[in-house]
């Protein structure tokens, strides 16, 4: 469920008799850019989408109407002035993301994540993901936590209450967690939760209500100046706790055809025998590597630089080394039923690990939260780190907190969320 193939004739233009017929469709999106560890994101709500289609077939003049064009019949109303706020389609979703996420002509991020109402009082809002290659992504979990911290700081309600009706006045509440629709699953976050680093810092109001008398004022303005600066500069980052679910063992194509499970995963415990998920793959005819398959919701290849040795590079190389080729070579292998996200890693100690990422989709990026995940379980599984305490693991854009409980074997995962800043960008 990666690709969604972009097939958009989103201009067109043609000459007859000399005359030059053209139509085009311009999109303008109001967007908040964040990030998660260093793992960058174009944030938008779905109807944050404007269209306009400019076209001059109709009269031999300039002209806008809203129109889509044949392959998108998006539904919408019109403003009069041609700014259509409607319902685009997937495919639209998938050229828009793309065109936002390139870093040379657009805004630039890894993956662009669209805020959309739920599809089911299962959940509580919907989040699409898209790497910046345009594909269509399951999950992210550096993503769902800058989600989560999104609809808190823009208090967008949910079209649930909490008891599965149907909120009509589309009041906000805030909620001490919040249930994320996902294509893996129903990702649950807490975004109350402050853990590490600025925990217990209080806030004041920003207006200073308790200033007395004018000596004392300036104090205390000055005080309270400062608090709110750093009221201001502690709400761009929260540090939010997710249950990113079950991890599962990541199934290859071959495993797929002899087995015949319809899955590319099965449920994985702690008990599971590692002759289900350790796999040697061939990078070259004479190279080959020793990899853990895990599925966090969408599939990573684990690579353990120490069950590796002599293959392609020591421990001690981790920051140096080239992760691209072996990544690209990994990430378009036949052996995957849908391409894979690939960790390189390091052992620092028992419960430290020292990661960088190659995502499919994106290629290097600066932290990847389900690849976290899927690490720190492959580390449990193959006995380099231990299930009862908390894995830190250490990526070039910070680190992220995760624990694999074993009573509920799920997996949570305590990282920070950063905005960086809100604007508008057109797309031609
Ligand atoms: N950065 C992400 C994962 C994004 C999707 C991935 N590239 C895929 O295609 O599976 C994270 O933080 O988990």
């Amino acid at each position: 469920m990666k690709m969604n193939q972009i097939n958009n004739d989103h201009s067109s233009s043609s000459s007859c008799n000399g005359n030059h017929d053209y139509t085009n469709i311009i999109y303008r999106v109001s967007f908040t850019k964040m990030h998660g560890a260093g793992n960058d994101f174009v944030l938008f709500k779905r109807e944050d989408i404007k269209r306009t289609i400019v076209s001059n077939k109709a009269n031999g003049h300039g002209h806008t109407n809203g129109n889509s064009n044949g392959n998108n019949n998006g539904n919408g109303t019109s403003n009069g002035n041609g700014n259509y706020s409607y319902v685009p389609s997937l495919d639209e979703l998938a050229y828009i993301s793309k065109s936002i996420a390139n870093r040379k002509l657009g805004v630039g991020c890894d993956q662009v994540i669209i805020v959309s109402d739920s599809p089911s009082s299962k959940s509580d809002y919907e989040m699409l993901i898209f790497n910046n290659d345009g594909s269509q992504a399951m999950m992210c979990g550096n993503g769902v936590r800058c989600f989560s911290k999104y609809i808190t700081d823009n208090r967008i309600p949910s079209i649930y209450n909490e008891d599965g009706s149907i909120n009509s006045d589309r009041v906000y509440h805030d909620r001490p967690s919040q249930r994320v629709h996902t294509l893996s699953g129903i990702i649950i976050t807490y975004p109350q939760k402050q853990q590490h680093q600025h925990e217990g810092v209080e806030e004041v109001e920003e207006n200073g209500k308790d200033n007395h008398n004018n000596n004392h004022n300036n104090n205390l303005n000055n005080n309270t100046q400062q608090q709110q600066q750093l009221n201001k500069i502690l709400s761009l980052t929260k540090f939010i706790k997710v249950n990113m679910g079950t991890p599962y063992i990541l199934r290859t194509n071959e495993e797929r055809s002899q087995l015949l499970v319809v899955d590319n995963r099965s449920v994985m415990n702690i008990n599971t025998k590692s002759i289900h998920f350790m796999k040697t793959i061939y990078v070259t005819p004479t190279v080959s590597l020793r990899c853990v398959l895990v599925s966090m919701g969408n599939p990573h290849c684990v690579i353990f630089l120490k069950d590796n040795q002599g293959s392609i590079a020591d421990e001690s190389q981790l920051e140096s080394m080239d992760i691209s080729y072996i990544g690209r070579k990994l990430e378009s292998d036949g052996l995957f039923i849908d391409s894979c996200n690939v960790e390189f890693v390091s052992v620092i100690a028992q419960n430290k690990l020292k990661v960088r990422v190659w995502e499919r989709g994106a290629g290097e990026t600066l932290a990847c939260g389900t690849g976290a995940c899927a690490v720190a379980v492959a580390s449990i599984l193959t006995g380099k780190s231990v299930i009862s305490e908390s894995i830190s693991v250490e990526m070039p854009g910070g680190e992220l907190i995760i624990d694999w409980n074993k009573e509920d074997n799920k997996v949570y995962k305590t990282g920070p969320a950063t905005t960086v800043y809100s604007s508008e960008v057109n797309i031609i």
